[in-house]
């Protein structure tokens, strides 16, 4: 008889997240010790319990620029080396204690320079804090493989500039570039320098796209940008009609997105805060997994949205019905669509998730 589908099996079960924020993944009791370090006063709770009500009530906003305002306090106390070196090994601490066996965590380091830090030791200072979490997790017993992204904010013009740093840590872990931040009104061509700098240095990049926009934003993206990766991609679903008596038609764009297997970096959780989606049971996700898109799970933030990979699956799982193959379905295809090399994708795919799901399966 296979395991059945618990919060507590599904946190065992191997799990790979391509889209988390280092800002928005902080444990609520680390943000009020940080605060009270730096004599920062602005925070709307004290104790952990009622800043994470507050963080999850606060993003519940419907609108993704009310969404993003919520990020002003972990970026308060994320200002030094020592505060960066923290957050991300307890990022990465986190995420291996949930399962999680392969991570991209990204954060935009020109956020993180309010106290005159430069550029590149914002990342070195991330860069050492996952060489940090990966060791403390291994020796928690969780094996766990993080490499970071770097993002560029899309209302700023420094993109150029993060993307040469990506360049330039390409070889101590950083993996890839992104574009995020309020999308309506900034659409990714602002950014096209950058994405065409990448392109010749051969290196990848996902933009967020198609979560607070719809259409147009993740055309730009994929047709000219040449992302290889959407975060979110939630209203790609505009362009797919569902006629009576079930026939599915997909317009180009969307057929474009199923036959070149664009991964689609969903976060359940999040879509429904921002109002990308109206709920966890009418998210497209549903639809564009049955329609054999490259669906992936995300937790986007796991602070502002009070969640995990573990409680993300099982509430999919709760709402659609799926089962240890499903939940493999959307782990492969992350780990299919990691900015890792080949060989190392296989690997954990044979190695590591395919036997994790057999194991499951069994029972
Ligand atoms: O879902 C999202 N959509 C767009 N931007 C986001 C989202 N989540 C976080 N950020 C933005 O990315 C920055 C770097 O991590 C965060 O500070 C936040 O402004
Ligand atoms: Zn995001």
């Amino acid at each position: 008889m296979p395991t059945a589908l618990t919060a507590e099996t599904i946190a065992t079960a191997p799990k790979v997240l391509l889209h988390d924020h280092l800002d928005g993944g902080l444990r609520p009791a680390t943000l009020i010790d940080l605060a009270e370090r730096i004599g920062y006063r602005e925070l709307p709770a004290d104790t952990p319990a009622a800043l994470a009500r507050w963080f999850s009530e606060s993003a519940y906003s419907g609108s993704l620029e009310r969404y993003l305002e919520t990020f002003t306090h972990t970026l308060a106390v994320m200002q030094t080396r020592e505060s960066l070196i923290r957050v991300t090994s307890e990022c990465v601490q986190d995420l291996a204690a949930d399962g999680v066996v392969y991570a991209e965590i990204r954060f935009a380091p020109e956020l993180h320079t309010e106290q005159g830090l430069p550029l590149d030791d914002v990342v070195r200072a991330v860069l050492d804090g996952v060489a940090a979490g990966t060791a403390a997790a291994q020796a928690a017993g969780h094996r766990i493989r993080a490499t970071i992204l770097l993002t560029a904010m899309r209302h700023a013009a420094r993109s150029r500039e993060i993307a040469e740093l990506c360049i330039a840590f390409r070889d101590q872990g950083v993996a890839g570039f992104d574009i995020a931040g309020a999308e309506a009104g900034f659409p990714p061509t602002r950014h096209l320098d950058a994405f065409e700098y990448l392109r010749r240095e051969n290196a990848h990049f996902t933009i967020h796209a198609g979560e607070g926009f719809g259409l147009p934003s993740i055309w730009e993206a994929l047709q000219w940008c040449g992302a290889d990766r959407l975060g979110h991609g939630v209203r790609i679903v505009d362009d797919i009609t569902l006629h009576p008596g079930g026939r599915v038609e997909l317009g180009r764009l969307a057929a474009y997105v199923r036959d070149k297997r664009i991964p689609l970096e969903m976060a359940p959780t999040s879509n429904v805060q921002t109002g990308a989606a109206t709920s966890i049971a009418e998210h497209p996700i549903g639809l564009l997994a049955s329609l054999k898109f490259r669906v992936t799970v995300n937790t986007d933030n796991r602070l502002m949205s009070g969640c995990s990979m573990t409680s993300e699956m099982t509430a999919l799982s709760e709402a659609f019905g799926y089962g240890w193959d499903d939940l493999q379905w959307f782990t492969v295809n992350a780990m299919k669509s990691a900015f890792l090399p080949f060989d190392e994708r296989l690997a954990l795919i044979n190695e590591v998730i395919k036997p994790g799901y057999d194991r499951l399966r069994r029972g």
